[in-house]
């Protein structure tokens, strides 16, 4: 996997397209830009302040209780831009949570592939 810091993440927050990661690999680059700030917990970073918060996890429980309301409110409205925008809102702070629990997309992969 590539370094992740090398994709255009910003520990700003900002979103920077990266055209050189394949759609296949979106997943895992995120995740590993999630364990790189787990790790390195770098200055303005959001994924880094959702695991030094001084709540505690409940900051990203709290988050994917929020995403999954406005997740649910998207899809009761027929908003299918809101819905993706939502879902993945939804999907990494999922992945932060998984992180902390020092689980890993493997771990959700297997899981779900058992279920074939
Ligand atoms: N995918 C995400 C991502 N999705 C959501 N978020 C943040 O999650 C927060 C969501 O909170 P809110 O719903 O309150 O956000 P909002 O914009 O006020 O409200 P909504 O309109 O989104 O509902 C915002 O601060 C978003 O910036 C994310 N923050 C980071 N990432 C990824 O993580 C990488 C590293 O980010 P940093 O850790 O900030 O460097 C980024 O390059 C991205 O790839």
């Amino acid at each position: 996997m590539s370094d992740p810091d090398a994709g255009g993440e910003s520990a700003g927050g900002e979103s920077h397209e990266s055209p050189e990661v394949p759609p296949e690999a979106v997943l895992d680059e995120l995740f590993a830009t999630i364990e790189s700030r787990k790790a390195e917990l770098p200055e303005g970073s959001y994924t880094a302040s959702l695991f030094s918060h001084e709540k505690g996890e409940n900051a990203v429980l709290e988050k994917i209780g929020e995403e999954s309301t406005e997740t649910i409110l998207a899809a009761k409205d027929d908003d299918l831009d809101e819905l993706t925008y939502e879902s993945a809102d939804l999907v990494y702070h999922l992945l932060v949570l998984l992180a902390m629990k020092d689980l890993d997309l493997d771990d959700l992969r297997e899981e779900l592939r058992e279920r074939f």
